[in-house]
């Protein structure tokens, strides 16, 4: 059954929080919704939850209505788990109470006591805290407190679990590590996952299809893919990885920079774009060369990463980032050429 959003909009006096927001997101899928702070992320997501009301608009769970201005069906008539980025356990109940806790409440009255007892174990399983099922949160990493989280919201075996920034109080290495998890439990529960994020690389990394919300509206929607390769305005661009939004003209499917270089796009470049004078090229679609036809300019800063050296490239006024591989190397001061690379390179 599909989750239906249909021209949802939420107002906090004279806040629009929301401003018409429809999406259809299919059972099963992996949706992050993604923004900047106060774009509207949570609040769609306690929409959804129903933990708040629409002040206009409708949300519906296949031909089930879950919300309008006038009706909110109650959160425990949802088949829905939330997991929030504070954990939320409670000091004194072991790892093993907290994940029984969601199948002792009336709603899950439908299952039998061995239903319930093969339920507990296998969220304990997915989530690898057999070890640990007798500690309590004190005794726990933020990690492992985190898997209890997910174990406790998956045990109930909802149809979507609501997840609100859950790896932002954990460390750097570890918030990448826990990505795994978290996809390997959308395998193996194949609930629809709702994720809200402010972290690009988390919603690039998990997600089948991305929400881009900007000031209560959506941006656009897509696969990372797209979202990433084909952004439709200037804010997808910038917030989605980084880009150079080169400045110059189109003339069909030729962008002039200052009349005379020339980049032939071969790509489909979105009509805002074209519109605006402007062509979004990713760090890692430049090429820098010594001679050839291009942006002239010169470098102005070099950092070493590894597998490449990430260049800041001065083109008359504007400033470009170019990824090279380590072996083109370059000088600070060095005069160059930035190439647009063809597609597929
Ligand atoms: N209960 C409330 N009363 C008044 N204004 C609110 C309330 N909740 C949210 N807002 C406002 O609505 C807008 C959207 O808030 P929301 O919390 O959904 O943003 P967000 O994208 O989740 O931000 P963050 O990433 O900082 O959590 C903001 O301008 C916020 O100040």
């Amino acid at each position: 059954m599909s989750l239906i959003i249909n021209k949802v909009t939420k107002k906090f006096g004279n806040i629009i929080a929301l401003n018409n927001v429809s999406i259809e997101i299919k059972d099963g899928e992996f949706i992050a919704i993604l923004g900047p702070s106060g774009c509207g992320k949570t609040t769609l997501l306690r929409i959804i939850g129903g933990f708040a009301e629409p002040t206009s608009g409708t949300i519906k769970m296949g031909d089930v209505l879950y919300s309008d201005s006038a009706f909110n069906l109650p959160v425990e008539k949802r088949n829905l788990s939330m997991v929030f980025q504070s954990f939320a356990l409670w000091p004194h109940m072991s790892v093993r109470e907290h994940i029984e806790f969601p199948l002792k409440s009336k709603r899950n009255k439908a299952m039998g006591d061995e239903e319930k007892k093969n339920a507990v174990e296998e969220a304990i399983s997915w989530t690898g805290l057999k070890k640990l099922a007798d500690r309590l949160p004190g005794e726990l990493s933020g990690g492992q407190k985190q898997r209890v989280a997910l174990a406790r919201a998956v045990v109930s075996k909802p149809d979507i679990l609501l997840m609100d920034e859950p790896l932002s109080s954990l460390d750097a290495e570890l918030k990448v590590n826990m990505r795994k998890e978290i996809q390997d439990l959308h395998k193996l529960t194949g609930a629809t996952i709702i994720y809200v994020t402010h972290d690009q690389s988390e919603a690039l990394a998990m997600a089948n299809r991305i929400i881009i919300m900007k000031n209560g509206n959506i941006e656009q929607i897509g696969t990372p893919e797209e979202v990433y390769k084909k952004p439709k305005t200037e804010f997808v661009a910038v917030f989605v990885g980084k880009c150079n939004l080169v400045r110059g003209r189109w003339n069909q499917n030729i962008f002039y920079v200052k009349d005379t270089k020339i980049m032939y796009n071969n790509e489909s470049v979105e009509p805002y774009f074209i519109q605006r004078g402007m062509y979004p090229v990713r760090p890692e679609q430049f090429s820098i060369e010594r001679k050839g036809l291009g942006i002239e300019g010169r470098i102005t800063n070099k950092q070493y990463n590894g597998r490449e050296i990430h260049y800041t490239v001065k083109c008359e006024d504007d400033f470009y980032v170019v990824y090279e591989d380590e072996e083109k190397n370059f000088n600070i001061n060095e005069a160059i050429v930035l190439v647009k690379k063809e597609r597929g390179n």
